[in-house]
């Protein structure tokens, strides 16, 4: 039998140095963040810091192991450092319980690592970690889960290809304080409704909680509100989670409120329906429903679901259930009406409702495994190394879950984040285009602008560089945009310096 001395490291002695040397960077703390947590502490990195915004949730205790019953409600960074230290209690681990866009995270904040590994759930902050390691020019691992499906990426300035190089598909998975507490799409109601038709008729799955979340970051509730018992299951329905969700008064700050809806005034709403036309053959399934007539299908539906489940255990959501179907796009529209979400017709209801992906531990364990693979290639500089990895589910068509591309993507020469010269060509209706409207759909919700290190004042280069070329029109407004349009230092790392305004 061979000695311990003489079995071969699985490492290099090159990268067994520079592991204990390195300092690195996690952005989240959930499913692959606790993952990569425990796989950096277990391959011997010294040297570590976590943020994540969030809080523990119960549905977070199946598959992020660094969190236990008791820590529920407390900062999942705070206490991922907490387990981590259980693991080796020699490691220097700082946690952050704060949103890596807030604007203490700039360049600098970035400069000090050697390595960031991204760990996220959505696309604007990983927009963000892409152009801040851009900027301060530190590779960055970037990964990703959905359902059974994953993915692993490098992005090194001037080597690969970045996050946004690439135009994206619409995102398929959404925050869990999206759906509880801030709906701000269709979508995020569907997915509630649907969670909330298990949460009532279905197995209990603390994963499919709909109450509205207290230990988001940016609420607060002031004391305990109790909901009196009607004794009527639609009034508790809309009452629970109407009244607790308007209490939450920090989200409302800077954001339209929900206006809560009584079952009175949703009997005689006519809401966002698509306007009666008595030629129009389209079936019912095609059109936006009346909040009057999502009410009543809604009341009717929830008698059948009644009578449905008094003989069963419980009952199981599809999407060819009528009952089902009529449950979830009557709920979802009234939550959308009393969030001003627009409405859905069953049939879009349907498609949506049908793509709602679970979270899988495997799939997070998996990915987790290879961002730290890829880690060690990248501390030794072998960026070449590194390719993207696909995690797929099995197929008919090949016996491999795991799939490599043959080399590193470079870079879109014409991506406006990453390209030596970003452009970005934007036309404009200027007779109808207020400043505002600009700044928040252009530059925030499109180009995903912001001004990361605005409260240091460390990054002047917007307002140095941002040219906009009026052609033939009137600049006032823009020019009041340019000095006082609320962008004090721009966007960080995206330089604009080429834009131009074309209507
Ligand atoms: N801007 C941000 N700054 C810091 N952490 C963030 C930010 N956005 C998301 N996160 C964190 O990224 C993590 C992503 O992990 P994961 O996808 O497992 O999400 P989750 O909310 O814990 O689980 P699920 O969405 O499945 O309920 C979460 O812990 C979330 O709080
Ligand atoms: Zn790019």
């Amino acid at each position: 039998m061979a000695s311990i001395s003489s079995v071969p490291y699985a490492l290099d002695e090159q990268i067994r140095k520079l592991i204990p040397k390195s300092k690195v960077l996690v952005v989240g703390a959930g499913g692959i963040g606790c993952e990569v947590l425990k796989n950096l502490a277990l391959s011997g990195f010294q040297d570590i810091e976590i943020i994540d915004l969030d809080t523990i949730d119960v549905s977070n205790l199946n598959r992020q192991f660094l969190f236990r019953k008791e820590h529920v409600g407390k900062p999942k960074a705070v206490v991922a450092r907490e387990s981590i230290l259980s693991y080796n209690p020699n490691i220097k681990i700082k946690a952050y319980h704060d949103s890596v866009t807030s604007q203490e995270y700039g360049i600098n904040f970035f400069k000090r690592f050697n390595l960031v590994l991204n760990a996220l759930d959505n696309r604007a902050a990983r927009n963000h970690v892409n152009r801040m390691c851009l900027a301060a020019d530190i590779p960055l691992i970037e990964s990703g889960t959905s359902g059974y499906s994953g993915q692993v990426e490098l992005i090194k300035k001037g080597v690969t290809q970045c996050y946004e190089c690439q135009p994206k598909p619409p995102q398929k998975t959404f925050p869990g304080c999206t759906i509880r507490n801030t709906p701000s799409e269709p979508v995020h109601c569907i997915v509630w409704a649907k969670h909330l038709f298990n949460q009532l008729f279905g197995e209990d799955d603390p994963d499919q909680d709909v109450s509205p979340d207290a230990e988001d970051p940016e609420a607060k509730v002031d004391g305990e509100h109790s909901v009196t018992d009607t004794g009527n299951l639609l009034a508790d329905v809309i009452l629970l989670f109407l009244i607790k969700i308007c209490l939450l008064e920090n989200l409302w700050k800077t954001r339209k409120p929900p206006v809560p809806l009584s079952w009175e005034e949703a009997a005689s709403h006519e809401g966002d329906a698509t306007k009666e036309d008595e030629n129009n053959v389209r079936s019912t399934d095609m059109q936006v429903w009346s909040i009057s007539k999502c009410a009543k299908v809604f009341a009717e539906t929830i008698s059948l679901l009644n009578t449905d489940l008094a003989k069963r255990n419980f009952l199981v959501w599809d999407k060819d259930d009528k009952a089902a179907m009529d449950f979830v796009t009557t709920c979802a529209n009234i939550r959308s009406h009393i969030f001003s979400i627009p409405q859905k017709s069953k049939f879009a209801t349907k498609s949506i409702a049908g793509n709602i992906i679970p979270a899988i531990a495997t799939a997070n364990a998996i990915i987790a495994g290879l961002v730290v693979l890829h880690a060690f290639k990248v501390l030794a500089q072998e960026y070449e190394k590194c390719p993207s990895i696909y995690l797929r589910k099995k197929s008919v068509h090949s016996k491999f879950i795991l799939a490599a591309d043959k080399q590193i993507t470079r870079a879109n020469p014409i991506c406006y984040v990453c390209s030596p010269k970003p452009f970005v060509h934007v036309f404009v209706n200027v007779e109808v285009m207020t400043v505002k409207e600009f700044e928040n759909e252009l530059l925030k919700k499109h180009l995903n602008m912001v001004a990361p290190d605005a409260k240091s004042g460390k990054s002047p280069e917007f307002n140095e560089t941002l040219k906009i070329i009026w052609r033939g029109r009137d600049t006032t407004k823009l020019q009041d945009f340019r000095t006082h349009g609320g962008m004090p230092s721009g966007p960080g790392p995206l330089k604009v310096s080429n834009l131009q305004i074309s209507s």
